[in-house]
């Protein structure tokens, strides 16, 4: 019984590493690898729990982790497998309570075995040892010589995600990089077209889930929920899984029943699919991808609902579409960005997303803009969104886009937003995660004069 339960913790750290291999040495997306890793592994309920939690606090913590391990290593650049071995005993002996620092020293020195390096058992079993020893007195860098590093660990982030975080919001960056989302839950909305929000309610109370309602039109946040893409309610369409800020993209767009509608980046179709319901199933909207296998995610979702007024295209929205000039009442740009609004919930974003990538990603999103802009007709909407927090993808980007376009101008957030979401905003809206519960998310609404 004994040895049962010491393979169990075996198998746990076992699959825990594998994804933490996956995220680390090939770029795998941590949430699909984990995923996939506890499809079918035969783990206890428990087991899953401590898989997952190892994976994401050693991906969240990797910059400190790898800090901590280079203080008590001869060479700090060893080979990658032995590393990643290393940053998940690390992980367990400096931020798990719970797990004895002998199990944690010993499975990791049983994991070299099976990656193939017996030779480095007992390299391993020193370090982690040394690292028991010495982990209270670990030096940390200089904040008065080298603020930047000194912060950037504290958070554990890289130096340049720190900066761009400080210049952009100052003293708050530390509220903002400080955050950690503990909560596993999600925000559920109905399917309009199937349900009011009396007959959601009355769903939900069915459901064994702990629930509030949130306070977005709509919404509810449960917790609890083991896989909610198996519930019976959600593959009969009765309701949708949707972010806060998604939802406000939606709502901001304030689509009307007949309208034409074009959302120019939509896969997988979140957005896509509320404002359909919302336009009561009436209309049209044009829901364009550029890649043809998430296309395929937007038609199963459309299907899910019930949707008719979607239309899901392979486009490439970068491309200029002449015969499609002033012919929209509204379109959205929810655009391709760094994702760091959702960098407490996805700690891989950090290692993935770069300073050149981010530059990228922001002259796509204002050559985006300028392309789809040109599709809005007179007095009508065009929407631009991102789930970042960085001003260049966003503020900045809208006030250069407005500099550009002086036949567009910022407008008032409909009234179906609540107030004080309204309230917040100078150019755009910005939510943060650490203040309003949601992912970081920007979204402005913007509108062509008439000629
Ligand atoms: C932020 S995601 C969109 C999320 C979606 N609006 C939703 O709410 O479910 C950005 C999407 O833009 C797509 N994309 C990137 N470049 C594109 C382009 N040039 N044209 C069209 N879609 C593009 C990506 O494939 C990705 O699915």
């Amino acid at each position: 019984m004994k040895e049962q339960k010491s393979m169990e913790g075996i198998a746990a750290r076992r699959t825990a590493l594998k994804v933490i291999r996956q995220v680390t040495e090939e770029g795998a997306y941590a949430a699909l690898a984990l995923d996939a890793a506890l499809k079918n592994c035969g783990l206890s309920g428990a087991d899953r729990r401590l898989v997952s939690r190892l994976t994401y606090d050693t991906l969240d913590h990797l910059i400190q982790l790898d800090w901590a391990l280079s203080q008590v290593m001869a060479k700090p650049d060893t080979d990658i497998k032995l590393k990643n071995i290393l940053r998940l005993g690390a992980c367990q002996i400096l931020l798990e309570d719970r797990i004895p620092e002998s199990a944690a020293t010993n499975i990791c020195v049983q994991l070299c075995t099976e990656l193939g390096m017996p030779g480095l058992k007992g390299v391993c079993n020193g370090i982690l040892r040394n690292l028991v020893r010495k982990k209270d007195e670990l030096a940390k860098p200089d904040a008065e010589k080298d603020p930047v590093k000194a912060a950037a660990l504290k958070y554990s982030v890289p130096e340049w995600i720190y900066k761009r975080v400080y210049d952009d919001y100052g003293e708050e960056a530390e509220k903002i990089l400080a955050f950690r989302n503990h909560d596993e839950g999600w925000m559920l909305r109905p399917n309009l077209l199937k349900l009011d929000d009396t007959g959601f309610e009355q769903l939900l109370a069915r459901k064994v889930w702990k629930k509030e309602k949130a306070d977005l039109p709509h919404a509810w946040r449960i917790s609890g929920a083991m896989d909610i893409s198996r519930d019976a309610d959600y593959l009969s369409g009765n309701y949708s899984i949707q972010s806060g800020g998604s939802m406000l993209a939606c709502l901001a767009m304030n689509v009307k029943r007949g309208q034409q509608i074009l959302d120019c980046c939509a896969a997988p179709g979140g957005k896509t699919c509320y404002m359909a319901e919302l336009m009561g199933g009436t209309g049209r909207i044009q829901a364009w991808d550029i890649h043809d296998h998430r296309v395929k995610l937007i038609e199963a979702q459309a299907q899910r609902l019930g949707l008719e007024n979607i239309r899901p295209m392979v486009r490439d929205a970068a491309k200029k579409r002449e015969d499609l000039y002033r012919t929209m009442d509204a379109v959205l740009l929810d655009a391709p960005c760094s994702g760091l609004g959702f960098m407490s919930q996805k700690p891989d974003l950090k290692l993935r997303v770069t300073e050149d990538s981010v530059r990228g990603l922001t002259e796509l999103q204002a050559g985006l803009l300028d392309t789809v802009c040109e599709y809005v007709k007179p007095g009508g909407t065009l929407v631009y969104s991102t789930c970042s927090i960085l001003k260049e993808e966003n503020e900045k980007q809208a006030a250069d886009f407005l500099a550009r376009h002086p036949e567009f101008e910022e407008t008032e957030l409909p009234d179906t937003i609540p107030e004080k979401y309204r309230r917040m905003r100078k150019t755009g809206l910005q939510l943060l995660e650490y203040r309003d519960g949601m992912e970081g998310f920007y979204l402005i609404r913007m509108r062509r004069k008439n000629d």
